[in-house]
Protein backbone atom coordinates (compact mmCIF):
# COMPACT_ATOMS: atom_id res chain seq x y z
CA UNK A 1 0.00 0.00 0.00
CA UNK A 2 1.58 3.27 -1.38
CA UNK A 3 2.45 5.72 1.37
CA UNK A 4 0.61 9.14 1.90
CA UNK A 5 2.09 12.32 2.47
CA UNK A 6 1.58 13.53 6.92
CA UNK A 7 2.46 17.34 6.83
CA UNK A 8 4.19 18.95 9.87
CA UNK A 9 0.53 19.62 11.51
CA UNK A 10 -0.18 16.34 11.13
CA UNK A 11 -3.07 16.49 8.26
CA UNK A 12 -3.05 13.46 6.32
CA UNK A 13 -3.00 14.49 2.77
CA UNK A 14 -4.33 11.51 1.01
CA UNK A 15 -5.01 12.20 -2.70
CA UNK A 16 -6.31 15.55 -2.39
CA UNK A 17 -8.20 14.32 0.98
CA UNK A 18 -7.65 16.07 4.16
CA UNK A 19 -8.57 13.79 6.74
CA UNK A 20 -7.71 15.67 10.04
CA UNK A 21 -11.50 16.62 9.83
CA UNK A 22 -13.34 13.39 9.99
CA UNK A 23 -14.18 11.64 13.35
CA UNK A 24 -13.67 9.22 14.78
CA UNK A 25 -9.80 9.45 14.68
CA UNK A 26 -9.47 5.91 13.71
CA UNK A 27 -11.30 7.17 10.34
CA UNK A 28 -8.66 9.93 10.01
CA UNK A 29 -5.73 6.72 10.36
CA UNK A 30 -7.69 4.27 8.23
CA UNK A 31 -8.14 6.81 5.65
CA UNK A 32 -4.33 7.54 5.35
CA UNK A 33 -3.81 3.54 5.36
CA UNK A 34 -6.52 2.26 3.08
CA UNK A 35 -6.62 5.06 0.64
CA UNK A 36 -4.62 4.89 -2.85
CA UNK A 37 -5.28 5.79 -6.10
CA UNK A 38 -5.61 3.69 -9.77
CA UNK A 39 -2.19 4.73 -10.67
CA UNK A 40 -0.28 3.46 -7.37
CA UNK A 41 -0.73 0.26 -8.54
CA UNK A 42 1.18 -1.60 -11.81
CA UNK A 43 -0.70 -3.93 -13.39
CA UNK A 44 2.53 -5.98 -14.53
CA UNK A 45 3.38 -6.34 -10.42
CA UNK A 46 -0.20 -6.95 -9.67
CA UNK A 47 0.19 -9.89 -12.47
CA UNK A 48 3.18 -11.42 -10.48
CA UNK A 49 1.22 -10.95 -7.41
CA UNK A 50 -2.05 -12.64 -8.64
CA UNK A 51 -0.30 -16.07 -8.93
CA UNK A 52 -3.03 -18.94 -8.51
CA UNK A 53 -5.74 -16.25 -7.41
CA UNK A 54 -8.90 -16.21 -9.19
CA UNK A 55 -10.20 -13.50 -10.61
CA UNK A 56 -14.25 -13.07 -12.00
CA UNK A 57 -15.20 -9.79 -13.17
CA UNK A 58 -19.25 -9.15 -12.92
CA UNK A 59 -21.32 -6.20 -14.56
CA UNK A 60 -25.14 -6.82 -13.26
CA UNK A 61 -26.96 -5.39 -16.16
CA UNK A 62 -30.41 -4.38 -17.13
CA UNK A 63 -30.91 -2.43 -20.82
CA UNK A 64 -27.59 -1.97 -21.01
CA UNK A 65 -26.84 -2.50 -24.78
CA UNK A 66 -25.41 0.35 -25.62
CA UNK A 67 -22.35 0.54 -23.24
CA UNK A 68 -21.65 -2.94 -21.99
CA UNK A 69 -19.90 -4.29 -25.32
CA UNK A 70 -17.57 -1.61 -25.10
CA UNK A 71 -17.37 -2.43 -20.88
CA UNK A 72 -16.70 -6.08 -21.62
CA UNK A 73 -14.58 -5.67 -24.62
CA UNK A 74 -11.70 -3.63 -22.70
CA UNK A 75 -11.61 -5.90 -19.50
CA UNK A 76 -11.18 -8.77 -21.76
CA UNK A 77 -8.49 -7.45 -24.56
CA UNK A 78 -6.67 -5.30 -21.40
CA UNK A 79 -7.63 -6.66 -18.40
CA UNK A 80 -7.54 -10.67 -19.31
CA UNK A 81 -5.73 -11.08 -22.72
CA UNK A 82 -2.71 -8.53 -22.26
CA UNK A 83 -2.51 -8.17 -18.54
CA UNK A 84 -3.36 -11.83 -17.25
CA UNK A 85 -5.34 -9.95 -14.33
CA UNK A 86 -8.64 -11.37 -14.78
CA UNK A 87 -9.93 -15.06 -15.78
CA UNK A 88 -13.85 -14.74 -16.07
CA UNK A 89 -16.19 -12.22 -17.56
CA UNK A 90 -19.60 -12.95 -16.33
CA UNK A 91 -22.36 -10.20 -17.44
CA UNK A 92 -25.44 -11.11 -15.06
CA UNK A 93 -28.40 -10.21 -17.42
CA UNK A 94 -31.07 -8.85 -15.01
CA UNK A 95 -33.93 -8.92 -16.82
CA UNK A 96 -33.72 -7.08 -19.90
CA UNK A 97 -35.64 -6.11 -23.11
CA UNK A 98 -33.33 -5.03 -24.96
CA UNK A 99 -30.20 -6.74 -26.54
CA UNK A 100 -27.85 -6.40 -23.72
CA UNK A 101 -27.14 -10.64 -23.11
CA UNK A 102 -26.48 -10.81 -27.05
CA UNK A 103 -24.15 -7.88 -26.80
CA UNK A 104 -22.57 -9.02 -23.66
CA UNK A 105 -22.27 -12.51 -25.51
CA UNK A 106 -20.70 -10.70 -28.40
CA UNK A 107 -18.10 -8.83 -26.74
CA UNK A 108 -16.39 -12.26 -25.00
CA UNK A 109 -18.45 -12.22 -21.39
CA UNK A 110 -20.26 -15.36 -20.31
CA UNK A 111 -23.94 -14.29 -19.74
CA UNK A 112 -26.21 -15.93 -17.19
CA UNK A 113 -29.90 -14.48 -17.05
CA UNK A 114 -30.70 -13.81 -13.40
CA UNK A 115 -34.14 -15.68 -12.78
CA UNK A 116 -32.19 -18.50 -14.34
CA UNK A 117 -29.67 -18.89 -11.67
CA UNK A 118 -31.09 -21.07 -8.56
CA UNK A 119 -34.26 -21.05 -9.64
CA UNK A 120 -34.98 -23.07 -7.28
CA UNK A 121 -35.50 -20.53 -4.68
CA UNK A 122 -36.98 -17.75 -6.61
CA UNK A 123 -37.24 -14.39 -8.16
CA UNK A 124 -35.81 -11.74 -6.41
CA UNK A 125 -35.67 -7.96 -7.16
CA UNK A 126 -33.04 -5.82 -8.77
CA UNK A 127 -29.59 -5.20 -8.61
CA UNK A 128 -29.01 -6.99 -5.34
CA UNK A 129 -30.32 -10.16 -6.57
CA UNK A 130 -28.11 -9.96 -9.86
CA UNK A 131 -25.07 -9.56 -7.73
CA UNK A 132 -25.98 -12.23 -4.90
CA UNK A 133 -26.96 -14.65 -7.54
CA UNK A 134 -23.10 -13.67 -9.62
CA UNK A 135 -21.65 -15.44 -6.50
CA UNK A 136 -23.18 -18.96 -7.90
CA UNK A 137 -22.60 -18.03 -11.19
CA UNK A 138 -18.72 -16.87 -10.85
CA UNK A 139 -15.84 -18.72 -9.88
CA UNK A 140 -13.27 -16.21 -8.70
CA UNK A 141 -11.19 -15.77 -5.33
CA UNK A 142 -11.77 -12.49 -5.70
CA UNK A 143 -15.20 -10.45 -7.60
CA UNK A 144 -14.67 -7.57 -9.27
CA UNK A 145 -18.00 -5.80 -9.80
CA UNK A 146 -18.43 -2.88 -12.26
CA UNK A 147 -21.48 -1.13 -13.35
CA UNK A 148 -22.53 -2.07 -17.07
CA UNK A 149 -23.72 1.56 -17.94
CA UNK A 150 -20.40 3.30 -17.73
CA UNK A 151 -19.49 5.66 -20.32
CA UNK A 152 -15.85 6.35 -19.75
CA UNK A 153 -14.68 3.09 -18.35
CA UNK A 154 -11.06 1.96 -18.43
CA UNK A 155 -8.75 -1.08 -16.83
CA UNK A 156 -7.58 1.39 -14.74
CA UNK A 157 -11.01 0.38 -12.68
CA UNK A 158 -10.58 -3.05 -12.74
CA UNK A 159 -6.53 -3.42 -11.94
CA UNK A 160 -6.71 -0.25 -9.44
CA UNK A 161 -9.70 -2.18 -7.18
CA UNK A 162 -7.38 -5.19 -7.63
CA UNK A 163 -4.67 -3.68 -6.32
CA UNK A 164 -5.20 -3.53 -2.25
CA UNK A 165 -6.72 -7.53 -2.80
CA UNK A 166 -3.62 -8.81 -4.30
CA UNK A 167 -0.75 -7.42 -2.51
CA UNK A 168 -2.71 -7.02 1.15
CA UNK A 169 -4.34 -10.02 2.51
CA UNK A 170 -5.67 -8.11 5.75
CA UNK A 171 -7.80 -5.77 2.81
CA UNK A 172 -11.05 -7.64 1.73
CA UNK A 173 -12.74 -5.56 0.19
CA UNK A 174 -12.31 -2.34 -1.81
CA UNK A 175 -14.74 0.31 -3.09
CA UNK A 176 -13.74 2.46 -5.84
CA UNK A 177 -14.14 6.29 -6.01
CA UNK A 178 -14.17 9.24 -8.50
CA UNK A 179 -15.83 12.58 -9.46
CA UNK A 180 -19.09 12.11 -10.61
CA UNK A 181 -20.28 14.67 -12.87
CA UNK A 182 -24.26 14.34 -13.69
CA UNK A 183 -24.62 14.42 -17.72
CA UNK A 184 -27.12 16.10 -19.41
CA UNK A 185 -29.48 14.64 -22.40
CA UNK A 186 -26.77 14.70 -24.78
CA UNK A 187 -23.55 13.80 -22.57
CA UNK A 188 -22.96 17.45 -21.43
CA UNK A 189 -21.48 18.01 -17.98
CA UNK A 190 -24.45 19.87 -16.01
CA UNK A 191 -23.75 19.10 -12.31
CA UNK A 192 -23.11 17.01 -9.73
CA UNK A 193 -24.07 12.71 -9.72
CA UNK A 194 -24.37 10.70 -7.13
CA UNK A 195 -27.87 12.34 -6.10
CA UNK A 196 -28.81 9.68 -3.36
CA UNK A 197 -24.88 9.78 -2.41
CA UNK A 198 -25.17 13.55 -1.21
CA UNK A 199 -29.02 13.24 -0.09
CA UNK A 200 -29.20 9.89 1.85
CA UNK A 201 -26.25 7.69 1.96
CA UNK A 202 -23.70 10.34 3.42
CA UNK A 203 -26.24 11.78 5.99
CA UNK A 204 -27.21 8.20 6.78
CA UNK A 205 -23.40 7.21 7.44
CA UNK A 206 -22.99 10.27 9.21
CA UNK A 207 -25.68 9.81 11.98
CA UNK A 208 -25.15 6.04 12.42
CA UNK A 209 -22.13 4.77 11.28
CA UNK A 210 -19.00 7.73 11.43
CA UNK A 211 -16.73 4.67 10.86
CA UNK A 212 -17.64 4.54 7.15
CA UNK A 213 -17.97 8.48 6.74
CA UNK A 214 -13.90 8.51 5.01
CA UNK A 215 -15.57 6.53 2.01
CA UNK A 216 -15.69 9.02 -0.50
CA UNK A 217 -18.52 6.94 -2.69
CA UNK A 218 -19.95 4.19 -0.62
CA UNK A 219 -22.74 3.69 -2.94
CA UNK A 220 -20.36 3.45 -6.56
CA UNK A 221 -21.06 0.37 -8.37
CA UNK A 222 -17.53 -0.55 -8.77
CA UNK A 223 -15.87 -2.89 -6.10
CA UNK A 224 -13.75 -5.78 -5.26
CA UNK A 225 -13.67 -8.40 -2.84
CA UNK A 226 -12.81 -11.47 -1.85
CA UNK A 227 -15.24 -14.36 -2.44
CA UNK A 228 -14.57 -15.69 1.46
CA UNK A 229 -16.02 -12.38 2.62
CA UNK A 230 -18.95 -12.07 0.23
CA UNK A 231 -20.16 -15.48 0.93
CA UNK A 232 -20.98 -15.04 4.36
CA UNK A 233 -22.68 -11.91 4.21
CA UNK A 234 -26.78 -11.02 2.89
CA UNK A 235 -27.22 -9.57 -0.29
CA UNK A 236 -30.21 -6.60 0.22
CA UNK A 237 -32.42 -6.82 -2.89
CA UNK A 238 -32.52 -4.11 -4.96
CA UNK A 239 -30.72 -1.00 -4.66
CA UNK A 240 -29.87 -1.29 -1.22
CA UNK A 241 -27.09 -3.65 -1.79
CA UNK A 242 -24.27 -1.38 -1.72
CA UNK A 243 -25.15 0.11 1.89
CA UNK A 244 -26.23 -3.04 2.78
CA UNK A 245 -22.44 -4.41 1.92
CA UNK A 246 -20.64 -1.76 3.75
CA UNK A 247 -22.14 -1.72 6.75
CA UNK A 248 -22.28 -5.92 7.41
CA UNK A 249 -18.59 -6.22 6.12
CA UNK A 250 -17.69 -3.13 8.32
CA UNK A 251 -19.67 -5.56 11.19
CA UNK A 252 -18.20 -8.54 10.07
CA UNK A 253 -14.22 -7.71 9.68
CA UNK A 254 -14.34 -4.04 11.08
CA UNK A 255 -12.71 -0.74 8.93
CA UNK A 256 -9.52 -2.22 8.51
CA UNK A 257 -10.60 -4.59 6.41
CA UNK A 258 -12.10 -2.05 4.02
CA UNK A 259 -9.67 0.05 1.48
CA UNK A 260 -10.99 2.39 -1.03
CA UNK A 261 -9.18 3.41 -4.71
CA UNK A 262 -9.80 6.76 -6.88
CA UNK A 263 -10.58 5.73 -9.89
CA UNK A 264 -10.31 9.16 -11.73
CA UNK A 265 -13.78 10.46 -13.21
CA UNK A 266 -17.10 8.15 -13.58
CA UNK A 267 -20.13 9.01 -16.02
CA UNK A 268 -22.91 6.80 -16.32
CA UNK A 269 -26.48 6.44 -17.38
CA UNK A 270 -28.43 8.61 -14.47
CA UNK A 271 -32.02 7.52 -13.66
CA UNK A 272 -34.92 10.21 -12.77
CA UNK A 273 -36.01 11.82 -9.56
CA UNK A 274 -38.33 9.79 -9.08
CA UNK A 275 -36.73 6.50 -9.68
CA UNK A 276 -33.91 7.95 -7.26
CA UNK A 277 -36.55 8.30 -5.32
CA UNK A 278 -37.20 4.73 -4.81
CA UNK A 279 -33.78 4.14 -4.31
CA UNK A 280 -33.47 6.80 -1.54
CA UNK A 281 -36.47 4.98 0.13
CA UNK A 282 -34.67 1.42 -0.08
CA UNK A 283 -31.69 2.65 0.96
CA UNK A 284 -33.61 4.15 4.35
CA UNK A 285 -35.28 0.57 4.70
CA UNK A 286 -31.56 -1.22 4.64
CA UNK A 287 -30.55 1.56 7.32
CA UNK A 288 -33.59 0.88 9.06
CA UNK A 289 -33.02 -3.03 8.81
CA UNK A 290 -29.25 -2.48 10.18
CA UNK A 291 -30.52 -0.22 13.00
CA UNK A 292 -32.83 -2.61 13.98
CA UNK A 293 -30.89 -5.55 13.67
CA UNK A 294 -28.14 -3.58 15.51
CA UNK A 295 -30.43 -3.02 18.70
CA UNK A 296 -30.20 0.72 17.97
CA UNK A 297 -33.67 0.96 16.62
CA UNK A 298 -36.61 -0.51 18.16
CA UNK A 299 -39.47 -0.21 16.12
CA UNK A 300 -43.25 -0.64 17.54
CA UNK A 301 -44.04 -0.76 13.59
CA UNK A 302 -42.98 -2.25 10.60
CA UNK A 303 -42.04 0.50 7.81
CA UNK A 304 -44.53 0.89 4.53
CA UNK A 305 -43.81 -0.94 1.84
CA UNK A 306 -45.01 1.96 -0.83
CA UNK A 307 -43.85 5.20 -1.66
CA UNK A 308 -46.60 7.76 -3.18
CA UNK A 309 -45.09 10.14 -6.19
CA UNK A 310 -46.96 12.60 -8.41
CA UNK A 311 -46.81 12.99 -11.89
CA UNK A 312 -49.05 15.47 -13.59
CA UNK A 313 -51.89 14.38 -16.45
CA UNK A 314 -54.54 16.83 -17.95
CA UNK A 315 -56.50 15.91 -15.46
CA UNK A 316 -54.37 17.29 -12.75
CA UNK A 317 -51.23 15.70 -10.48
CA UNK A 318 -52.39 12.02 -9.75
CA UNK A 319 -50.42 9.99 -6.80
CA UNK A 320 -48.63 7.36 -8.40
CA UNK A 321 -47.69 4.20 -5.72
CA UNK A 322 -44.14 2.33 -6.54
CA UNK A 323 -43.18 -0.19 -4.08
CA UNK A 324 -40.05 -0.11 -2.14
CA UNK A 325 -40.30 -2.85 -0.18
CA UNK A 326 -36.86 -4.62 0.13
CA UNK A 327 -35.64 -8.46 0.79
CA UNK A 328 -32.48 -9.75 1.47
CA UNK A 329 -30.75 -12.95 0.02
CA UNK A 330 -29.05 -14.84 2.90
CA UNK A 331 -25.49 -15.53 2.94
CA UNK A 332 -24.75 -17.45 0.17
CA UNK A 333 -22.32 -20.07 2.38
CA UNK A 334 -25.56 -21.42 3.23
CA UNK A 335 -27.41 -22.37 -0.19
CA UNK A 336 -26.60 -26.21 0.01
CA UNK A 337 -26.35 -25.97 -3.67
CA UNK A 338 -23.89 -23.66 -3.42
CA UNK A 339 -22.06 -25.82 -0.75
CA UNK A 340 -21.63 -28.45 -2.91
CA UNK A 341 -20.26 -26.57 -5.62
CA UNK A 342 -18.23 -24.78 -4.09
CA UNK A 343 -16.95 -28.28 -2.42
CA UNK A 344 -16.24 -29.44 -6.39
CA UNK A 345 -13.88 -26.20 -6.60
O1 LIG B 1 -32.65 -4.44 -11.48
C1 LIG B 1 -31.54 -4.02 -11.82
C2 LIG B 1 -31.17 -2.65 -11.77
C3 LIG B 1 -29.92 -2.24 -12.18
N1 LIG B 1 -29.04 -3.19 -12.63
C4 LIG B 1 -27.69 -2.78 -13.09
O2 LIG B 1 -26.97 -2.26 -11.98
C5 LIG B 1 -26.11 -1.21 -12.43
C6 LIG B 1 -26.44 0.07 -11.66
O3 LIG B 1 -27.82 0.32 -11.86
P1 LIG B 1 -28.33 1.79 -12.32
O4 LIG B 1 -27.48 2.32 -13.40
O5 LIG B 1 -29.80 1.66 -12.55
O6 LIG B 1 -28.07 2.62 -10.98
P2 LIG B 1 -27.51 4.12 -10.89
O7 LIG B 1 -26.08 4.03 -11.29
O8 LIG B 1 -28.35 4.95 -11.80
O9 LIG B 1 -27.70 4.43 -9.46
C7 LIG B 1 -26.33 -1.06 -13.94
O10 LIG B 1 -25.34 -1.79 -14.62
C8 LIG B 1 -27.71 -1.68 -14.13
O11 LIG B 1 -27.90 -2.20 -15.43
C9 LIG B 1 -29.36 -4.53 -12.65
O12 LIG B 1 -28.54 -5.38 -13.03
N2 LIG B 1 -30.61 -4.91 -12.25
O1 LIG C 1 -24.70 7.30 -5.98
C1 LIG C 1 -25.86 7.65 -6.29
O2 LIG C 1 -26.45 8.60 -5.76
C2 LIG C 1 -26.68 6.82 -7.32
C3 LIG C 1 -27.27 7.77 -8.38
O3 LIG C 1 -26.22 8.42 -9.06
P1 LIG C 1 -26.53 9.68 -10.02
O4 LIG C 1 -27.13 10.77 -9.16
O5 LIG C 1 -27.47 9.23 -11.10
O6 LIG C 1 -25.16 10.05 -10.54
O7 LIG C 1 -25.86 5.85 -7.98
C4 LIG C 1 -25.26 4.84 -7.21
O8 LIG C 1 -26.15 4.26 -6.31
C5 LIG C 1 -26.70 2.96 -6.54
C6 LIG C 1 -27.30 2.46 -5.22
O9 LIG C 1 -26.29 2.13 -4.31
C7 LIG C 1 -25.68 1.99 -7.08
O10 LIG C 1 -26.27 0.72 -7.35
C8 LIG C 1 -25.13 2.56 -8.37
O11 LIG C 1 -24.15 1.65 -8.92
C9 LIG C 1 -24.48 3.89 -8.12
O12 LIG C 1 -24.26 4.49 -9.40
Amino acid sequence: MPTNRIDAAGAVDVHGLDAVALEPPEVASWLARRTSAAGDWDPRALAEAKGGTRVSVVLPARDEERTVGRIVTTIREVCAERLGLVDEIVVVDSRSTDATARTAAAAGATVVHQDEVLPELGRGEGKGEALWKSLYATTGDIIVFIDADLRDFGPHFVTGLLGPLLTDPSVGYVKGFYDRPLLGSSGERTGSGGRVTELVARPLLGLHWPLLTGFVQPLGGEYAGRRSLLERVPFVSGYGVELGLLIDLLDAHGLDALAQVDLGVRTHSHQSVHALGAMAAQLQLTAWSRLERGGWLVASAAPGRRLIQFERTERGHVPVPRDIALSERPPMIGVPAYAALARGR
